[in-house]
C-alpha cells in the first residue's frame, strides 16, 4: 500500500477527518499489522498510525528543510475537518532523518492513512481517529466508532522474537575501544572538546521482527521515554530534541551517564556522585551551551537552568537540563515549524560533539560506520507546524532485506577524561532497552 514518493513540487491533495472515539486504552495494541506500523507514545499518550497517504524522502544536507517545504505545500492544499483540536489531531506526518548528510538512509516524512491518538487533558482522557485520504481514494466507513472499525482492519496476531542471536557490528568491541582511546588522545591534543562515538550490534530472530511487539515492550518498561516506530526504526528515547506547542519550544539535553545497579540506595548515592562528577558536568555543559546557541536565533527569550537534574531511567541515569523558550515570529507573524527548528539544532553535542563541525567529521572518520537514522531526529509534526522531534537513541533499525535482523546502536560522549573500558560498559547499558525488548 505504498504511495509514490513525491518532491516539494508535487505535493498530494489530502482529505483529512478527525473525530472523537471512545478511549481505546493501549494504543500500540490498536496497530493492525507490523507492516508500515508507526508509533509515538509516551506515558500511554500519543498516537499510532498505519497505511501511507503520502511520503517524502530527503537527501543530503537539505533533507529536513526540503521535507519542511514539502510539508508546507501538503498542508496548504489539504482539506481538514478536525472535531478534536488537540496536539496531534488533524493532519500529521511522522518522520525520521539520517544522522549525517552523507548517509545511505537519509529518511523523510510519512503521512499515514489512519491515526489513532490519545491524550490526557484537564477534561480527562480524550481519544480520536484521523483518516487521511489521498486524491481520489475511497474514504473509510463514516459510521465507524472505534479505531479498528475505522479501517476495517483485522488485528493480525503478534509475532514474538524467537531464538535471538547476537553478532558484532561494524567493529569488534576491542577495536571500538582502541578507536575511543585514539579519540581521547586527539581530544587531549586539542582537536575537539567532545566527540560522541557509537557502536552497532546485530540481533537476529528466528521469525521476522514485529515492531508492535518491540514498541509494546518499550512502552511498558520505559514509559517515561518516547517510544517510536518509523519505517522500521524502533526504540525508546529519553532525549527531546525540540517540542513546539503554541509558540513555545522545549528541549531536553542529556549528557553524563551512569548505569543503574538495581539497588535503590546505591543508585541514589551514584546519582549524587553523577551530579558532582566534574567529567560529567563538563560534558553536560558543552551540550547545554551548544543547544542554547543553536536555539538562540529562533527565540525571543529562553530559560536555561544553570544546574542539571538527574533523570532516572530503569537502565541508566543521566544529567538532564530542560531548556525552554518563546519562539520569535517572522515578519508575517509566522513561527518556524518544529521541523525547521529541529533541522537547526541537529546534530546536538549529545550525539555529535563540540565544536560541532569538527566533532561530526571526527565521528565519521573514527567510527567507521554509517549511523543511518540512529542519533538523527525522529518525531512528528502537525499541519500548524507544532510537534515533537526527539533524538533517535536506544533504538534499532530492522534490516530492509531481512526482517529477522535488526541493527542496534549505542554511543557515548568522549572527553579528555574518558576511559575506553568505561565507555564500552556505558554502551552496553544503553543497549539494554533494545536487548530486553528482543528477549522479552
Ligand atoms: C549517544 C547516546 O546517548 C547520548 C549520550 C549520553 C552520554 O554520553 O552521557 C547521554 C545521553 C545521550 O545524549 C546513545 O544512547 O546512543
Amino acid at each position: 500500500m505504498s504511495a509514490p514518493v513525491t518532491s516539494a513540487t508535487s505535493a498530494p491533495v489530502l482529505t483529512v477527518a478527525t473525530r472523537e472515539i471512545p478511549d481505546p486504552g493501549d494504543l500500540i495494541a490498536a496497530l493492525p499489522h507490523p507492516e508500515g506500523a508507526l508509533a509515538w507514545v509516551r506515558r500511554g499518550e500519543g498516537f499510532v498510525a498505519w497505511g501511507e497517504a503520502a511520503r517524502f524522502e530527503g537527501e543530503g544536507a537539505g533533507r529536513m528543510l526540503d521535507a519542511d517545504a514539502w510539508w508546507s505545500a501538503v498542508t496548504a492544499s489539504a482539506q481538514v475537518t478536525d472535531a478534536v483540536g488537540l496536539p496531534g489531531s488533524g493532519l500529521l506526518a511522522l518522520g525520521a532523518f539520517g544522522f549525517d548528510d552523507h548517509t545511505t538512509r537519509p529518511g523523510g516524512l510519512v503521512v499515514p492513512r489512519v491515526v489513532v491518538g490519545r491524550r490526557n487533558t484537564p477534561a480527562g482522557m480524550r481519544a480520536w481517529v484521523t483518516t487521511i485520504t489521498p486524491d481520489g481514494a475511497a474514504h473509510p466507513g463514516p459510521d465507524a466508532t472505534d479505531a479498528t472499525d475505522a479501517t476495517d482492519a483485522v488485528v493480525e496476531p503478534l509475532t514474538h522474537p524467537r531464538d535471538v542471536t547476537w553478532s558484532e557490528g561494524s567493529l569488534t568491541a576491542a577495536e571500538w575501544m582502541r578507536r575511543v582511546a585514539g579519540a581521547i588522545t586527539r581530544i587531549r591534543d586539542g582537536e575537539a572538546h567532545k566527540v560522541v562515538l557509537a557502536r552497532d550490534v546485530w540481533a537476529t530472530s528466528a521469525e521476522p521482527l514485529d515492531v508492535r511487539v518491540l514498541a509494546a515492550r518499550f512502552a511498558q518498561a520505559y514509559s517515561t521515554t518516547w517510544t517510536f516506530a518509523v519505517d522500521g526504526l524502533v526504540g525508546a528515547t529519553p532525549e527531546l530534541l525540540v517540542r513546539r506547542e503554541r509558540g513555545l519550544v522545549a528541549s531536553r539535553v542529556l549528557a553524563g551517564t551512569i548505569r543503574r545497579t538495581g539497588d535503590d540506595e546505591a543508585d541514589l548515592a551514584h546519582a549524587a556522585a553523577l551530579a558532582r562528577s566534574s567529567k560529567d558536568l563538563e560534558e553536560h555543559e558543552f551540550a547545554v551551551a551548544s543547544l542554547a546557541e543553536s536555539l538562540e536565533p529562533f527565540v525571543a527569550s529562553a530559560n536555561v537552568p544553570e544546574v542539571p537534574s538527574v533523570l532516572h531511567l530503569p537502565n541508566v541515569m543521566h544529567l538532564a537540563t530542560d531548556v525552554t523558550g518563546v519562539l520569535q515570529a517572522d515578519g508575517e507573524g509566522r513561527f518556524p515549524s518544529v521541523l525547521r527548528v529541529a533541522a537547526a539544532l541537529h546534530p546536538t553535542a549529545a550525539v555529535g560533539g563540540t565544536p560541532r563541525a569538527v566533532a561530526v567529521s571526527l565521528v565519521s572518520e573514527i567510527e567507521g560506520m554509517d549511523r543511518g537514522r540512529y542519533a538523527g531526529p525522529v518525531g512528528w509534526l502537525g499541519a500548524d507546524g507544532d510537534g515533537e522531534f526527539c533524538i533517535a537513541l536506544r533504538c534499532g533499525s530492522i534490516d530492509r532485506e531481512d526482517a529477522r535482523r535488526i541493527r542496534l546502536f549505542a554511543g557515548c560522549g568522549i572527553v579528555a577524561a574518558s576511559d575506553p573500558r568505561a565507555e564500552l560498559d556505558e554502551t552496553e547499558a544503553k543497549l539494554e532497552p533494545m536487548r530486553q525488548a528482543l528477549l522479552g
